[in-house]
């Protein structure tokens, strides 16, 4: 579970996020939707230990994380999939995933947890595209790559800044998909998303930031059921005046 309590962060300049509260309980998905500018990617970053939090708490599965360093916070089981991807662009896809697959990220002895045969299993493109370089990668394998790699991390909770971003309609449909497949298979999600139809169509509850203040947080069916006041809400929320102030394996089969 990912559990967010009066939590305050910025940069030198000014406090970003005032006093957010979020739960996210496992196999769900909190969207997260905010115009432009809102803080969104700022709680993603202080979630992750990239942006250190002024005050209040964030814990994973009971243990506060927050003022770890990023790879102790990753080493906590949280996993990043960061805006535009990201990913290396002289490495290939077989380099990614070896350097994801860090020892101290190994799946356990069982068998749980996520290898590089079961994430190709999952995403079969990624497996024909072994040898390729990243950026001969297009924009849905990019993303399918930089889930796949934070997936490698033993994930207990996903953050994801826009993952659709870019994407054609088809793709992103896609990666909807294994987003929804993620949780279904238990891992608790939190997902950045621009399209406020499309955080509705995935997520279980949706919250609206806005001058990194939650301002609305609700069950998705509840803001299904009355679309228009969510909208009404993700449109009042203006940017800061200034910069400081389920079961669907083998996804990704037959894309070109
Ligand atoms: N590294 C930084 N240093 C200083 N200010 C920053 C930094 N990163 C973001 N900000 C500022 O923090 C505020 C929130 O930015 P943030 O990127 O979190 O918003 P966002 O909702 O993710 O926007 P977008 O949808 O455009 O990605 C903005 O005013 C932005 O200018």
């Amino acid at each position: 579970m990912l559990y967010v309590e009066r939590l305050c962060a910025g940069y030198a300049g000014g406090i970003v996020l005032h006093e957010v509260d979020l739960r996210v309980h496992p196999g769900s998905i909190q969207a997260v939707v905010g115009r432009n500018g809102a803080g969104k990617s700022t709680l993603v970053h202080t979630i992750a230990g990239l942006v250190r939090a002024s005050s209040g708490r964030i814990e994973i599965g009971g243990v506060h994380v927050a003022g770890r360093q990023p790879h102790r916070v990753a080493q906590s089981g949280v996993g990043l999939v960061p805006q535009g991807r990201r990913v290396f662009s002289r490495l290939t896809v077989a380099e990614h995933l070896v350097l994801a697959a860090s020892p101290w990220r190994a799946a356990t002895p069982g068998g749980e947890g996520w290898t590089v045969p079961r994430i190709l299993e999952l995403l079969p493109r990624l497996a024909a595209r072994l040898r390729h370089r990243g950026c001969e990668l297009s924009g849905g394998e990019q993303q399918m790559l930089a889930i796949a790699r934070a997936l490698l991390g033993q994930p207990r909770v996903l953050l994801l800044d826009e993952p659709c971003e870019g994407l054609s309609p088809d793709l992103a449909a896609r990666v909807r998909d294994l987003i929804g497949h993620l949780a279904a298979s238990g891992l608790t999600v939190l997902l950045v998303e621009q399209q406020l139809r499309h955080a509705i169509e995935i997520a279980d509850r949706v919250a609206v930031l806005e001058y990194g203040r939650v301002v609305y947080d609700r069950p998705t069916a509840e803001a299904r059921s009355d679309p228009g006041s969510l909208e009404a809400i993700v449109s009042i929320a203006a940017p800061p005046p200034s910069p400081a102030n389920r079961s669907t394996p083998r996804l990704w089969a037959d894309t070109p």
